[in-house]
């Protein structure tokens, strides 16, 4: 498995993650989706740099020009609720792809404990295509585990890229030892060093669910 980090050296992505993180930005949640959809479109164009190319002619009103478009088959994945705006995001820029959607969501427990659900998921074929899976939050790492392991059922990609804006150390070294030696890319804005005692990131941004789609009961 191979990590990519994108926000080094700094570009515009770091001001949309800041916004993101800011407590007083964070309430237009208008915005807030907008910015999560926006870094979706940054890493399906960081993304499309892995892809092969080939020559294909295109017929114009006046002649033929030679264009390199490339050939991979794409299934977009995202975990309900917080990767919806990120899907979108990344569905603007490969808008052929095929879609699949995945619920995972923490059932809290009254002494605050909690366990990850899968009760829902809906996905193509993945045989010999490009998976993306994509949630904005890797935190303990559970959610991207038990989704990839649902999606495994459907067939086995030729490659698979999972994408989080904000990570935690401890996620990160989680999925790489669940991953280790698999076609994967794991694709990373920001890794904070912390998680609290409700496995929230700290700094991190809060609950992105929530904020992109109000809190829920
Ligand atoms: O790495 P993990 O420890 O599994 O945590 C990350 C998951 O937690 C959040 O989802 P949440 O359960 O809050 O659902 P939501 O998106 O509906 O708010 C987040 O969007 C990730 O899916
Ligand atoms: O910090 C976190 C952890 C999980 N889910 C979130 O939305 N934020
Ligand atoms: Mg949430």
């Amino acid at each position: 498995m191979e990590i990519k980090h994108i926000n080094h050296p700094p570009t515009i992505l770091n001001r949309y993650i800041a916004e993101l993180r800011d407590i007083h930005i964070q309430k237009d949640p208008l915005r807030f989706r907008r910015n999560l959809e926006r870094i979706g479109e940054i890493f399906a164009y960081e993304i499309s740099k892995t892809f092969t190319f080939k020559e294909q002619e295109v017929k114009t009103p006046l002649g033929v020009a030679t264009e390199f478009l490339h050939e991979e088959e794409i299934v977009l994945a995202s975990i309900l609720r917080a990767g919806i705006p990120m899907h979108n995001g990344l569905l603007n820029y490969f808008d052929r792809a095929e879609n699949a959607f995945i619920s995972a969501y923490r059932k809290y427990t009254e002494d605050g404990e909690f366990d990850i659900h899968i009760e829902y998921i809906s996905a193509p074929d993945l045989n010999n295509k490009v998976l993306i899976l994509t949630d904005p939050m890797l935190a303990t790492g559970s959610s991207i585990e038990l989704s990839y392991k649902a999606l495994q059922k459907n067939g086995k990609p030729a490659h698979i890229h999972i994408v989080s804006i904000i990570a935690s150390q401890a996620g990160v070294d989680y999925v790489r030892n669940m991953l280790a030696g698999e076609p994967v890319t794991l694709w990373l804005g920001v890794v904070d060093e912390e998680l609290n005692a409700k496995s929230y990131i700290i700094p991190g941004l809060g609950d992105a669910g929530d904020l992109a789609y109000g809190s829920k009961l």
